[in-house]
């Protein structure tokens, strides 16, 4: 996919994304990092035509995202959001065959049989099916990371897939994502809070501010203490941690190395 000098504003507001140019491989992770506000989600959302660029393209092999129509759209890009109440009532299974509907016409039934290979993908077979709001909240994302998979994408694009999650969730719906990315060699971009998480699984990062690229690379050239500390406008540093790698901690502020000291 590429982004050619897309602008965007939003109805009535300032402009938010200017002139962005960045293209994203055909297969890998690229995890989109950066402080509140800066535009991430805009970014997906334009990946995905859901919001046409004020300005500028955004192109899938070549063609604008936003002149597809949205079966063509459905069968190249999915996309992975937070908790959507709206299937509350559904089976898991059928939750996901949602995700095959631009496969069939509107009224064609989608057969288990055919979800059966995804629900494997992502462990959900024994509770294909549970009703949706009976699941956990991580049992609840890998439903829709199933749902996204069995429209078969050749990118797939998850907004803050971890938020809600507790540590053992978010490591275990990290991996599948790595595994199935793996797999299938797919374009996975993510837009994701954790840094450590981001430099963990990524091949690529775009370190986002203010609408604007900052920095784009793969996850060694990133991990820059002064670049990290400016972009976020907070004091963090890159440590190396004995069996896992580089970290990037935050540093206490000043009255709390105040603090510190009083106590050492
Ligand atoms: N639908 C909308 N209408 C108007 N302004 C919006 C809309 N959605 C987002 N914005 C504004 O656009 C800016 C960027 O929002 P966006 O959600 O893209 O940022 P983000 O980097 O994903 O932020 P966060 O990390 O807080 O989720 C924010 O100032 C936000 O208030």
């Amino acid at each position: 996919m590429e982004l050619k000098r897309v602008s965007y504003s939003y109805p009535g507001g300032q402009p938010l994304i200017n002139e962005f140019t960045a293209s994203i491989p055909e297969t890998g992770i690229l995890a989109i990092i950066g402080p509140n506000g800066a535009g991430k989600s805009t970014i997906l959302n334009l990946l995905s035509g859901e919001l046409t660029p004020t300005s500028g393209q955004v192109l899938l092999n070549g063609t604008p995202v936003s002149e597809m129509s949205t079966k063509a759209r459905a069968n190249q890009i999915a996309v992975v959001r937070q908790h959507n109440e709206v299937y509350d009532d559904l089976a898991v299974k059928d939750v996901v065959k949602m995700g095959r509907l631009a496969f069939h016409s509107l009224f064609s039934v989608v057969s288990d049989s055919e979800v059966a290979p995804f629900l494997e993908q992502t462990h959900l077979t024994d509770l294909a099916d549970r009703q949706l709001s009976e699941l956990s909240g991580g049992q609840q994302q890998r439903v829709w990371i199933a749902m996204a998979l069995a429209q078969e994408p050749a990118v797939l694009l998850l907004d803050e897939p971890t938020t809600y999650l507790d540590i053992r969730y978010q490591v275990d719906l990290m991996n599948l994502v790595v595994q199935l990315q793996q797999e299938k060699q797919i374009a996975v971009i993510m837009v994701l809070h954790d840094m450590n998480q981001a430099f963990r699984v990524s091949h690529r990062i775009w370190l986002i501010k203010a609408g604007q690229l900052v920095k784009q690379g793969s996850p060694e050239t990133l991990l820059d203490s002064a670049l990290l500390s400016q972009t976020f406008d907070f004091p963090v540093r890159v440590v190396d941690v004995a069996d896992y790698g580089r970290y990037v901690i935050q540093m206490p502020s000043g009255q709390e190395t105040d603090n510190l000291r009083k106590l050492i």
